[in-house]
């Protein structure tokens, strides 16, 4: 996969060079590439804003420093990222959609976003999701391709060493994940729970799905109508 992620802030993007993204890059799993917006402007003070048609609080990003920024990375085969709290939901499927595809251009905006122009004329030549982490804002939506590129790098075959990491975790058929314990057996007065020490992995396996499908049901209720469950987890649900 090749990611391209442009910015006027591109120093925000230096955590994409550690820990398991850069042992990704290293593999050749990820290409990555930051990309300063500022390289496309032509004007002395290398402008990047201005104020919003209409009126109102804040700045907006020109479009033409953006423009000439995807005439010379986007290709046929580009998606377009556009971080933005009015996106859609940047869940764990999205995540999974977006780890097949071949090259990502993410389009972190700042101020009160980027001029709408932008986004249309891109759909004109590229597939463009707008995604929200969450409501709530940010500064920028820097932060959220660090999110986003780390949820779509551990997905990519071959970066976790373990792939059956990837089959027990929260998300992963629409549960939470059960909670987790290792050494020492008791801390504090707390034991962890007997049948985990048990051996018995088939009953280890029926406690986690339990402990997921009551932690779903307990905290994210909205999870549960989508989730797969069986009649043994409507039994769970139940008791
Ligand atoms: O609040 C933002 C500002 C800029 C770009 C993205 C965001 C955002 C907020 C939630 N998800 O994305």
């Amino acid at each position: 996969m090749r990611v391209d992620v442009v910015s006027i802030f591109p120093e925000y993007l230096a955590p994409l060079e550690l820990s398991l993204i850069g042992k990704a890059r290293g593999l050749g799993i990820l290409e990555l590439q930051v990309h300063d917006l500022r390289t496309w402007t032509n004007d002395v003070h290398r402008t990047v804003d201005d104020t919003p048609y209409g009126g109102g609080p804040g700045m907006v990003m020109r479009p033409e420093p953006w423009g000439r920024a995807l005439d010379q990375v986007a290709t046929p085969e580009s998606t377009l990222i556009v971080p933005t709290p009015a996106g859609e939901p940047f869940t764990q499927r999205v995540a999974h959609e977006l780890a097949d595809l071949p090259h990502l251009i993410f389009a972190p905006g700042r101020y009160e976003g980027i001029d709408q122009r932008v986004l249309d004329h891109a759909a004109t030549r590229m597939n463009v999701r707008e995604v929200s982490l969450g409501d709530y804002v940010l500064f920028g939506g820097e932060v959220a391709v660090l999110v986003i590129v780390e949820a779509i790098t551990r997905l990519l075959p071959g970066v976790l060493g373990n792939a059956d990491s990837l089959v027990e975790e929260s998300h992963t058929g629409g549960l939470l994940e059960a909670p987790m314990y290792t050494k020492p057996a008791v801390w504090r007065e707390q034991p962890v729970p007997e049948i985990l020490r048990s051996g018995d992995h088939g009953r280890i396996a029926r406690w986690r799905r339990a402990q997921a499908v009551l932690r779903t049901a307990e905290r994210r209720p909205d999870l549960l109508a989508a989730a797969d469950l069986d009649k043994r987890d409507l039994d769970v649900l139940n008791e």
